[in-house]
């Protein structure tokens, strides 16, 4: 975040031009899909009423790498890819922990391999284990659709972005799903910002994994595929393989903004 302070007429002004820096991590994945998105976006649009002063048109971008390009960051992205391979090359690059870390007080967005990383428990990890960055209270399934030939697209329910009347295109690749969404005390409310049509049934997941977490009213958690918890926000689809930028729009003004200026 930078704030500049001008002079005028030898009074100090108040802040006049705020940047918003978001990080994506670019260890593997589609880092630079979720660039030209965020570079896309512009802020003059997005509403922020507690920003003193004008929103910086662009998003400054950092591709983070390590932990200096972290310290630079409100917030961070971690994209889809392999989420295996993400928290291997973390780990060898001294990222997991200042990752964790982060995690706890800023904003992030986890998408597909992102989203696997971003919670707390994980079923279906390759062999050896997975490592798990944590932050949200939830329980997903890696590769919960099938391989690669059963990616697919869906037209979702998004009543928290902007124009909610429009569906969404949800690209699905690989992609987890939610087997259960908790609600431990220490955790914000976790909000389902996007749902699957009710036509489209997560087929993967063996029924023996969720059925118990069902409670009779409650909603099916396999139909949540965007949720978000306080400052964080879960997709278990690639918004940035789209040219509609709702999502990343909906990052910027719900989770980081309001982190940053609240
Ligand atoms: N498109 C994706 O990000 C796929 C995620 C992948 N199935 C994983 O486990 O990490």
């Amino acid at each position: 975040m930078a704030i500049d302070i001008s002079l005028v007429n030898g009074t100090l002004e108040a802040p006049v031009q705020v940047t918003v820096t978001i990080g994506i991590l670019a260890l593997q994945g589609a880092f630079a899909e979720h660039q030209s998105a965020l570079e896309r976006l512009d802020l003059r649009d997005v509403k922020a009423p507690n920003v003193k002063g004008r929103l910086d048109k662009r998003v400054c971008v950092v591709l983070v790498r390590t932990t200096e390009d972290l310290d630079r960051c409100d917030a961070l992205v971690i994209p889809g890819g392999e989420s295996t391979t993400i928290a291997l090359v973390a780990r060898r690059s001294g990222l997991l922990d200042p990752l964790r870390e982060f995690i706890k007080v800023k904003p992030v967005w986890g998408t597909c391999a992102g989203a696997i990383l971003l919670s707390k428990a994980v079923v279906g990890a390759k062999r050896g284990g997975q490592e798990l960055l944590g932050g949200m209270s939830v329980t997903i399934a890696r590769n919960g659709w099938g391989s690669q030939v059963e990616s697919f697209e869906a037209p979702l329910e998004v009543a928290g972005l902007k124009d909610p009347q429009n569906p969404y295109m949800g690209v699905f690749i690989r992609a987890p799903v939610l087997l259960s969404l908790d609600q431990p005390s220490e955790y914000p409310p976790i909000e389902i910002i996007a749902r699957l049509p009710p036509d489209v049934i997560p087929h993967a997941v063996p029924d023996s994994e969720t059925q118990n977490q069902i409670q009779e009213g409650s909603e099916d958690p396999k139909r949540a595929v965007a949720i978000r918890q306080g400052h964080h926000l879960l997709t278990t689809f690639h918004p940035e393989l789209t040219q509609d930028d709702r999502f990343h729009e909906y990052f910027v003004r719900e989770c980081v903004i309001p982190t940053l200026y609240g």
